[in-house]
């Protein structure tokens, strides 16, 4: 049997957060989650705003420590934040996120083009030669044109940022990527044209998805399986056709009739 792509166990986040009273109190913003992504799989996490789908995307990516449970990339543990460069760098080639305002990840100083470049020089087992001729391909692969790829990010729209952040991520070839907001705020041609490039590149690759959206069409389109979340707890889980099409939670049915936005909650 194949090692899970992604596992995650009883895995929970407390933040400590004012009270209003000048006093602290501890909000658990994911409470014992547990799930898996086998290997080339792909499962989207859908919930509400501020139901804690980020906060596990940034534990999975070492960017929050967990306060309890355990994860696991490709069997290798992830609970403990690692300070080791080699370390540091097989897991970025294990595991690759886009936010959904890649803004402040991109250097202001760097044009797409480097920017994708430099990911090839650390990751990509390609000589100098062959690297712009996968640049090229990656830019393309994402809807970049060669005038957008000399570009900087301040000279680039939101979406076109976006792609960017993608086609870095892709150029690391990762075995997991996971999507934050990534495309569901994209152009909707452009949208589809990405959706299309990530389900070739997973069939190619095998690569799999964590991909976490408000949008329940494009989750549709690129998961085999949802996650539903709800006050940091999973209130639902399985295939995207048992959950989306018949939900058995309340909350889940109230989450597919609305469409819902980054900041909506269910019946507001
Ligand atoms: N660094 C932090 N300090 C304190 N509380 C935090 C922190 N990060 C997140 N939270 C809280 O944890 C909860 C979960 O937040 P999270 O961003 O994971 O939700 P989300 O489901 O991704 O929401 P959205 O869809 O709006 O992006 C929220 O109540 C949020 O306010």
């Amino acid at each position: 049997m194949s090692v899970d792509a992604v596992s995650v166990s009883g895995l929970s986040k407390t933040f400590r957060v004012p009270d209003g009273k000048g006093g602290h109190i501890r909000h658990m913003a994911v409470d014992q989650v547990t799930f898996a992504v086998e290997a080339g799989g792909s499962l989207g996490i859908v919930g509400e705003s501020g139901s804690g789908k980020t906060t596990i995307a940034r534990m999975l990516v070492g960017l929050e420590r967990a306060s309890g449970g355990s994860m696991t990339v490709l069997g290798r543990d992830r609970s403990t934040p690692t300070r080791r460069a080699v370390e540091r760098n097989r897991r970025a080639r294990e595991l690759q996120i886009v936010f959904q305002d890649p803004y402040t990840s991109l250097d202001p100083s760097q044009s797409a083009r480097a920017a994708v470049d430099e990911v090839l020089r650390h990751h990509a087992k390609l000589t100098a030669g062959q690297r712009p001729t996968r640049t090229a391909a990656l830019m393309e692969q994402v809807g970049l044109t060669e005038r957008q790829a000399d570009a900087r990010p301040r000279d680039l729209s939101g979406g076109q940022r976006q792609r960017v952040a993608i086609a870095r991520a892709l150029a690391a070839e990762p075995r997991v990527l996971i999507l934050d907001e990534a495309v569901s705020a994209l152009d909707v041609s452009i949208q589809a044209q990405i959706v299309n490039l990530l389900a070739d590149i997973r069939a190619a690759t095998g690569m799999a998805y964590l991909l976490i959206s408000h949008d329940l069409a494009v989750v549709r389109q690129l998961c085999d399986a949802v996650l539903v979340l709800r006050r940091g707890k999973v209130v639902e889980q399985g295939s995207c056709g048992q959950v989306l099409d018949a939900p058995v939670e309340d909350y889940t049915r109230r989450l597919r009739a609305a469409v819902p936005v980054p900041g909506w909650r269910p019946g507001s």
